[in-house]
């Protein structure tokens, strides 16, 4: 077997093809039989190279006060100035003809340019090749000042695409040349998007949650293990072992009238996002440098919400049709969500590489589940954004409470059950912070990753409000008393849970939007190459996933209040820790990709990912 001189993992510096620079990469793998290694930028491109285009690190050496070539990302906020071809700016042989004539244009500039350059050394985190992923010399560091620094400078670069890697003395041509770098910006921006796509295919063992087989499963098994569920739910005895009630046919189930019941919901929720209250943020960058905005009115749309419901039912309008016909209501939201789907799919066709998802795989079967546009928006609606919070987390917790009317009039109380009381207090508190919080949803992986697909769109629509409002439901047909000392015991731990669930996303967060904040500056960090830091102590130094810690912990206390009777109030409890599990080994492999050795640093140096001594 031919040997092979770098290892997996070994950082190095690559080749950039039809260039002299040489570019910090990891290696990904190696092919024995074209003896090619697959290689990463920084910048997350992924290339195939020739033994002879890789060196080790140690064969380079950092000319002083000259700047060696910076890293794809890096050069991405300084390419304005830039001149030599790097992977923010494609191969001469690889740039469409039909730019030719413009690039001549910019060609003959930059030869008046280049030797005007007087290359600065970038003191913060400079293009120092023994610095790749983390730590030169210290691994964790308190210094906030020269934390601030990098952080700034990076921040400063993804925002404005400027930098000043190097410094112009003042020149006559100045203006024209700005008007160049303008457009060879705009169009290097633009080619870098492509091309990324280009040589990033996401190769079959990339594929997340099985592949092919593994979404189709997922696609036709849950909306029939969603029925499954109901359906015994709703069994005198929900028992486990009893043989499960065989599903209705589905035009038993189908109701036009129910399902113009759900379709008034959703356009309410359209209504209420549209409203020009609430602040407009901006996401974090897109593969463009865009930053996309958005309106933070979530909370404002349950406070409307709440008050039309509490209209309706002072006008007596009867939400017991809900109950009576929940089935028939998972049907039509299941039926709007694969609507929704095929529209989202098609749609996605026409779309612009640079708007497609990360997660997207070429796979027509894949990306229908996965979602192939990662931010579906119809002028400035998003409609990813808007599902993610509203029809379906608003919905649970109406649907809550019409099982808390629905379980006093079944059982004829006069009050609810405590277990109905804290089930629908604590999914309350739940709902109302993801909505008082609701810009933390754009650091998601769900918003940064994933594509708007089925997965999303049935687990927003038709999981979140059928499945976790499942406690609620079972309680109406399965009473349960719990006992004073027993809720106090429940509420503890919810309360233990929110406080980890809440403090790691906030702190998270905080960190995220400004490491600087003063409020931190007690914790510890390890920095990457991407100028990013990653937390090491507080909440992020105890395990590696605290934020799902809290939300298993919440997710227990939810499902006490039914009891021990059945396991089926559990069925949230066991499917969430899955999705954590999964969701937690697809976000550290998303980490290990980005950060690289950093990555590894904080995993040795944090080796729980969820439960500590544990997991
Ligand atoms: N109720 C439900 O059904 C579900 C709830 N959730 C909840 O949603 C919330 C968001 O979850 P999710 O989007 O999965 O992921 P996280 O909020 O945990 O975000 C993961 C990202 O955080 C950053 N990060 C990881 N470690 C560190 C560190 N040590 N220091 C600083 N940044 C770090 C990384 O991104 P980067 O470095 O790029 O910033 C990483 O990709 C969680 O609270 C989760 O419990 C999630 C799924 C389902
Ligand atoms: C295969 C399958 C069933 C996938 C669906 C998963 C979805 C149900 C979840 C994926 C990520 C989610 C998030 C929330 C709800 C569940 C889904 C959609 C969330 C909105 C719940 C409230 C939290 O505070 C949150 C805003 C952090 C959270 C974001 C992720």
């Amino acid at each position: 077997m031919p040997s092979r001189k770098f290892a997996d993992g070994e950082v190095v510096r690559g080749r950039w093809p039809g260039s002299s620079l040489y570019y910090e990469v990891e290696i990904l793998s190696h092919d024995s039989t074209s003896q090619l290694y697959t290689v990463k930028y920084k910048d997350g491109t992924e290339l195939e190279l020739k033994e002879n285009d890789i060196k080790p690190l140690t064969s380079f050496r950092q000319r002083k006060g000259g700047s060696t070539s910076s890293s794809p990302s890096r050069r991405r906020g300084s390419r304005s100035r830039s001149r030599s071809r790097s992977p923010g700016r494609p191969p001469k042989s690889a740039r469409r003809s039909a730019s030719a004539s413009h690039q001549a244009n910019i060609k003959e500039a930059r030869r008046e340019v280049e030797v005007k350059l007087t290359p600065l050394i970038l003191k913060p985190f400079g293009n120092s090749i023994s610095r790749y992923n983390g730590e030169p010399e210290h691994t964790e560091r308190n210094d906030i000042p020269h934390k601030n620094t990098q952080e700034k400078f990076n921040l400063s670069q993804e925002s404005s695409y400027i930098s000043t890697q190097y410094s112009l003395h003042p020149r006559r041509e100045e203006v024209k040349l700005k008007e160049i770098d303008s457009k060879e910006e705009k169009f290097i921006a633009k080619e870098l998007a492509v091309r990324t796509f280009e040589v990033t295919p996401i190769r079959a063992k990339d594929l997340e949650f099985g592949g092919v087989p593994g979404v189709f499963l997922i696609m036709f098994g849950l909306p029939v293990f969603l029925f499954l569920l109901l359906l015994m739910c709703k069994q005198k005895d929900p028992s486990l072992l009893n043989f499960p009630p065989p599903l209705p046919a589905l035009y038993e189930l189908w109701e036009t009238r129910v399902f113009g019941v759900y379709l008034l919901w959703f356009l309410i929720q359209v209504l209420f996002y549209l409203l020009p209250i609430g602040k407009v943020v901006e996401g974090t960058p897109l593969i463009d440098g865009r930053r996309l905005k958005y309106r933070l009115n979530g909370f404002y749309a349950f406070i409307l919400t709440s008050a039309v419901i509490g209209t309706s039912l002072f006008q007596g309008v009867e939400f017991h049709y809900v109950y009576s016909h929940f089935l028939q209501f998972a049907l039509g939201a299941t039926v709007f969500c694969v609507v929704l789907s095929v529209y989202l799919y098609m749609r996605s066709l026409k779309a612009p590489r640079n708007d497609l998802s990360p997660a997207s795989s070429g796979n027509a079967v894949y990306d229908f589940f996965i979602g192939r546009e990662l931010n579906p928006r119809i002028g400035t609606f998003d409609l990813k954004y808007f599902c993610e919070l509203r029809p379906g987390l608003i919905g649970w917790v109406v649907i809550n409470l019409v099982m808390l009317l629905a379980e006093m009039k079944i059982q004829d109380r006069a009050i609810p059950s405590l277990a109905m009381i804290l089930v629908n207090s604590f999914q309350l508190l739940y709902v109302v912070d993801a909505l008082w919080n609701e810009e933390a949803l754009l650091t998601t992986m769900d918003i940064i990753h994933d594509g708007f697909g089925f997965m999303l769109a049935f687990g927003d629509l038709v999981w979140v409000p059928f499945i976790y409002s499942f406690q609620a439901f079972y309680l109406v047909s399965h009473p349960n008393e719990v006992s004073w000392p027993m809720a106090s015991l429940i509420i503890v731990l919810k309360l233990c849970g929110y406080v980890i669930f809440r403090g790691a996303n906030s702190q998270k967060n905080a960190f995220r939007k400004n490491p600087s904040d003063p409020k931190l500056a007690h914790l510890k960090t390890v920095h990457t190459s991407t100028g990013k830091h990653l937390l090491v102590s507080g909440w992020w130094g105890f395990v590696r996933h605290p934020n799902y810690l809290g939300d298993l912990i919440m997710a227990l206390a939810w499902s006490l209040p039914c009891g021990f009777n059945h396991i089926l109030p559990y069925f949230y409890v066991i499917y969430f820790t899955m999705l954590l599990v999964h969701r937690e080994a697809r976000d550290e492999y998303h980490c290990k990709k980005k950060y690289g050795v950093a990555w590894e640093k904080y995993c040795q140096r944090v080796p729980y990912r969820i439960f500590p001594y544990i997991y």
